[in-house]
């Protein structure tokens, strides 16, 4: 099943920077185990905010909130999520 996931983060100002570096750093092994596996085949930047869309392509709905909720980011973004069907008029 495919997810288009919309990330936004908002980190508060009054996070230490190296508590914020630490927490990036976590984030970006995990979101590369999950790239690499597979199950993130996505991630592309928004242009001139600090958030992603991403999609993921995982067996459930309750996959994904595992997923999400393991993000080390996961308590400073909010997350839309958009479950995908296949379009009628899709060639691939
Ligand atoms: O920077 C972001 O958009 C948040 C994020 C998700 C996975 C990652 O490596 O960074």
């Amino acid at each position: 099943m495919l997810y288009l996931v919309r990330m936004d983060v908002k980190i508060p100002h009054d996070l230490p920077a190296d508590v914020a570096a630490e927490i990036k750093a976590r984030e970006k092994a995990y979101s590369q185990q999950l790239q690499h596996d597979g199950r993130w085949p996505h991630i592309w930047r928004v242009v001139g905010e600090y958030a992603n869309y991403s999609v993921f392509d995982v067996a459930s709905n309750d996959e994904l909130h595992e997923l999400l909720q393991g993000l080390p980011l996961f308590p400073y973004m909010d997350i839309q999520v958009t479950p995908l069907a296949r379009h009628p008029s899709a060639i691939a």
